[in-house]
């Protein structure tokens, strides 16, 4: 598979503040790719220097397998749409109008207006000023601009930044179908880690300009595992032979919480309980939210 955005010891440097450190991104082809991390983690100046809006203090950028240089930027960008800052739009003029600026700009017939409309469901609304528009609206207005031309790769920072709960839910049920429905790669910035997990399937994440984890999301939870409750018959058969495995367990009645634990170890407490007559009816693994993974991460990096 073709790695759509690459970075290489990616550096942003303002005064003595390094914004970005070294980012190794590898964003392939045909995901959503959340690109995670906190208020000033790095997000925002690395997605710039990814369009070339900014230069980089050091290291290189490819897109769609190309180098990132002066020459190669202009056509590189035709095949690529973004959302940086908030909405765009002129608020009197109709989405259609808007679009047809912007389809001009970018030398797209106004054909595609529709398509793009159609994507982001706004096709019953497109003839009403953008003034009169929700956030919502405006946001899913300025990811249709940014379909305009059809492009192979899609750069949104933070689009649900600002949304309601509906808003929310709807901007991530457009962007988890944006690979099937046109084609693009998206790479997606956010710090409402919760809600990324539902709709990417690539994470990298990021703090104070580091990456501590680039990876499939199952990859990144299969690595942090969670929890493992018991629910047992006889709890109290049970607890010498966790006591002997060194293990201090929470007993809810009949519920007992065990600490992340490796397969092959807990394949043997099972058994152990079962053969002690503990009586185990239920086994459930926990996977730690996105949250917990990356409170875990950055006290990892603090230590
Ligand atoms: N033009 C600038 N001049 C000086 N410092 C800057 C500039 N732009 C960004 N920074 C600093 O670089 C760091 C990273 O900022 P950036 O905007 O990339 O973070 P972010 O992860 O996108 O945060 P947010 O989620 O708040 O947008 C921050 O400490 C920020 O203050």
């Amino acid at each position: 598979m073709q790695t759509v955005i690459e970075t290489k010891a990616l550096c942003k440097q303002y005064g003595p503040h390094t914004a970005v450190d070294h980012v190794e991104l590898h964003v392939p082809q045909g995901c959503v790719y959340g690109f995670i991390g906190p208020n000033g983690a790095g997000k925002s100046t690395t997605m710039k220097m990814l369009l070339g809006l900014i230069h980089p203090t050091a290291g290189r950028v490819r897109l769609l397998g190309q180098e990132l240089t002066e020459k190669s930027r202009l056509p590189l960008l035709r095949q690529t749409g973004s959302l940086i800052e908030s909405p765009a739009g002129y608020l009197h003029l109709t989405a259609q109008e808007n679009l047809e600026i912007v389809a001009d700009l970018k030398g797209v017939p106004h054909k595609d207006i529709g398509r793009v409309l159609d994507i982001v469901h706004l096709t019953q609304d497109r003839n009403r000023r953008v003034g009169q528009y929700s956030l919502g609206m405006k946001q899913r207005l300025g990811i249709a601009m940014a379909l305009l031309g059809s492009p192979k790769l899609l750069i949104l920072d933070e689009p649900t930044n600002g949304l309601d709960p509906a808003g929310i839910q709807e901007m991530r049920a457009l962007i988890r179908n944006m690979p099937a429905a046109t084609g693009a790669t998206v790479l997606i910035s956010s710090h409402l880690l919760g809600e990324m997990e539902q709709m990417v399937e690539q994470v990298g994440i990021i703090d104070h300009g580091h990456i501590l984890f680039e990876g499939p999301l199952t990859e990144l939870q299969r690595h942090s595992r969670g929890n493992v409750t018991l629910r047992l018959l006889d709890p109290a058969k049970a607890a010498p032979i966790l006591r002997a495995n060194g293990l201090t367990a929470h007993s809810d009645s009949c519920v007992v919480t065990l600490p992340p634990l490796q397969d092959a170890l807990l394949a043997d407490l099972v058994q152990k309980l079962a053969a002690c007559g503990a009586g185990v009816v239920e086994l459930t693994p926990h996977t730690k939210t996105l949250e917990e993974i990356f409170l875990s991460l950055t006290s990892e990096e603090a230590d």
